[in-house]
């Protein structure tokens, strides 16, 4: 395809080869409508007062940030208008979205976490919005819970927003991962990027060090000899970055490679929880995206894209990238039974 082509015609000329019927470009238009907005009201920030915390919390027990709330409505704003939706979930709602009587429904679920890296917010350090495609189930009934809690397999499409120095779109459809940037001039996301791919092997390795004290022994010994560099068994030395943004990260080895890693832990194991990320907006899409360009994406023990959800807000433990890297990881994992989960 050609590189400047707009997200629209890529999507119409994508999905020619599937006799689409329209629906699914219309989707994708209404959620690039809330990223151009979440996108605007980011780059703004104490201009229009919408940085700090507010005093409410999330299903997950965290405060929410005002861009955290003000995002997950942008969403659901876009979405629950144009038919194209059935239900819509998400990090900063406990259940689900259900459209006001009398909407149109439409075909697709959607799960997004719409502001990930809320921690980076006031501080002007890259965040974004992630996203998951189901389709709903057939007959246009109400949606469930149960009706979201699919295999990360089932996604038709995934993608994120990210919001960094330029804001980018990057989505898979299932052929491949594509990148588009947003030309703020036409207000248009703009294909830069087709075809991406993994390196199978990396030197960089991304982690919070700060829990190193509660890793069990798999990951202390993974990210020990990327530690050891050269003089350990792996013999070529590593980098480390951690920006605390997943969407940052991945994006970072979309691009060049890498690992990234977000474990379960003692600490997390202590308070019921299976690692820090959760599987329905976070992991599922992210493993979609690195799978569909080369990549591998795991818990340690499995596949993340066939972990069968329990939960629209479970947690998984996250270990993705450069699949040679991640496939040691898990390697370790088989080899040293984990103390944890
Ligand atoms: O603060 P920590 O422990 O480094 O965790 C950072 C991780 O938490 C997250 O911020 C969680 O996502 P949210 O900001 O959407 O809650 C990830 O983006 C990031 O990878
Ligand atoms: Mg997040
Ligand atoms: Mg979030």
């Amino acid at each position: 395809m050609q590189i400047g082509t707009t997200l629209t015609n890529y999507i119409i000329e994508n999905q020619r080869h599937v006799r689409a019927s329209g629906e699914f470009t219309g989707l994708l238009n209404d959620i690039t409508v809330a990223c151009k907005k979440i996108a605007d009201l980011v780059n703004k920030g104490d201009l229009i007062n919408v940085l700090g915390s507010t005093e409410s919390e999330n299903v997950q027990g965290e405060t929410q940030k005002k861009l955290d709330v003000i995002a997950n409505d942008l969403m659901i704003d876009a979405l629950r208008h144009n038919g194209h939706i059935a239900g819509l979930a998400s990090e900063e709602m406990a259940g689900i979205y259900h459209l006001p009587p009398g909407k149109l429904r439409g075909s697709y679920l959607v799960l997004s976490d719409p502001l990930d890296g809320s921690s980076n917010i006031d501080v002007n350090v890259s965040v974004g919005t992630i996203f998951s495609i189901l389709r709903a189930a057939e007959g246009g009934g109400e949606p469930e819970v149960a009706d979201f809690l699919r295999p990360g397999t089932e996604q038709v499409a995934a993608g994120y927003c990210l919001y960094g120095p330029s804001t980018l779109l990057v989505l898979t459809t299932g052929q491949g991962v594509s990148m588009f940037n947003l030309d703020r001039a036409v207000g248009e996301f703009l294909l830069t990027r087709e075809g991406v791919r993994i390196p199978p092997d990396c030197r960089e390795f991304a982690i919070n060090a700060s829990n190193q004290r509660f890793w069990d022994a798999p990951v202390q010994r993974f990210i020990g000899e990327c530690a050891q560099g050269r003089d350990g068994p792996l013999g070529r030395d590593f980098n480390m970055r951690w920006v605390a943004s997943m969407v940052a990260e991945v994006h970072r080895i979309l691009i060049r490679g890498g690992v990234f890693l977000y474990p379960s832990d003692r600490r997390l194991a202590a308070a019921g929880k299976n690692g820090k990320l959760r599987l329905m907006y976070e992991a599922n899409p992210m493993a979609m995206i690195v799978e569909q360009a080369g990549g591998a994406a795991s818990t340690g023990h499995q596949r993340i894209l066939e972990v069968e959800p329990q939960d629209l807000h479970q947690r998984v433990p996250v270990i993705l990238g450069s699949r040679n890297d991640v496939e040691r990881a898990v390697a370790y994992h088989a080899e040293a039974p984990t103390a944890i989960g």
